[in-house]
């Protein structure tokens, strides 16, 4: 198998710069159509797939990303690796707006969502107990330190529904009482259906703003955040272009996320709905056969 980075664009992230062969590709899913086409070519040799998550021009909100589309079209392509880039607001005031944090851990707060690829016909239950890659997410973290950004290891992101930005009781529950260190909308289910789909999946947030908790931040304001997501994207993509040569060659993940399937399909082979295990080849035809 030949390693093949995707990166899932969020907000202010709409392409990515120095792909070879760069070609904008439609990729058909039974799970719906993907946020926009994909962007693939090679980056220092390595396949790169790149997916902008509102899609282009910022057409559409955390609730209505077709989440399971993106993953179901990213693995289709062959990804390996999904590199998660997005905006996110600080309940920390070391991370400050600019810097960037490598996610390790969620609060799953949405709810308005669908947030599997399983059900009815054929259950299965992954284990997200540490829901994204070490490995993978080491990558991001060096490739941010040689990039000369401010990185913080390790994080815990609160996913909230939205559109709506927090209230202050909100913010400060999460901040006082859950001990959230970032807030974003759309890391939930990304990174539970990256699983299911035996995909690594990092999470690079990079801060726009202190959320609503802080003294000197009454409020969230677009206007502030576009200001700095500007910065944080350029930075974003330069993170990325590092990745290839930080990974390397492709081989299985000592995480075992590339093979989160193996034991978590509970429903009898016999009593497996058909409609649903042909929508499921892509993610899972690994556990599932032909
Ligand atoms: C920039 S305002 C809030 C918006 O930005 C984040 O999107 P993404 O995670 O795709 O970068 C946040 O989750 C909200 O959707
Ligand atoms: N404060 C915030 N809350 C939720 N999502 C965000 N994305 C960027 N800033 C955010």
């Amino acid at each position: 198998m030949e390693r093949m980075i995707g990166v899932i664009g969020g907000s202010g992230v709409y392409d990515i710069d120095g792909l070879e062969d760069a070609r904008w590709q439609a990729v058909d899913s039974p799970w719906g159509t993907p946020s926009d086409e994909i962007l693939t070519g090679r980056l220092d040799g390595t396949k790169m797939a790149f997916l902008p998550r509102h899609g282009r021009g910022h057409v559409l909100s955390p609730s209505t990303v077709p989440y399971r589309a993106n993953i179901d079209a990213l693995k289709r392509l062959g990804v390996t690796d999904v590199v998660s880039v997005s905006a996110c607001g600080s309940f920390r005031e070391e991370m400050a707006p600019g810097d960037f944090v490598i996610v390790d851990q969620f609060i799953d707060r949405t709810f308005a969502r669908e947030k599997s690829f399983f059900g009815a016909g054929c259950v299965a239950h992954v284990s997200v107990a540490h829901p994204t890659c070490g490995r993978l997410a080491g990558a991001c973290l060096s490739a941010a330190r040689d990039e000369g950004i401010n990185v913080h290891e390790g994080g815990t992101y609160l996913a909230m529904e939205g559109p709506q930005f927090s209230s202050l009781a909100e913010s400060k529950l999460y901040r006082e009482n859950w001990g959230c260190d970032v807030i974003g909308m759309t890391n939930m289910p990304e990174a539970k259906l990256a699983r299911e789909a035996e995909l690594c999946y990092a999470s690079v947030a990079m801060v726009t703003d202190y959320d609503c908790w802080h003294p000197d931040h009454d409020a969230v304001d677009v206007g502030d955040i576009v200001k700095t997501l500007m910065g944080n994207a350029d930075k974003a993509r330069a993170m990325v272009a590092r990745l290839p040569a930080l990974l390397g060659a492709h081989s299985p993940c000592d995480k075992g996320c590339d093979r989160a399937l193996e034991y978590a399909i509970l429903t009898a082979p016999e009593k497996r709905d058909a409609a649903l295990l042909a929508k499921l080849h892509a993610v899972a035809g690994r556990v599932l056969g032909d």
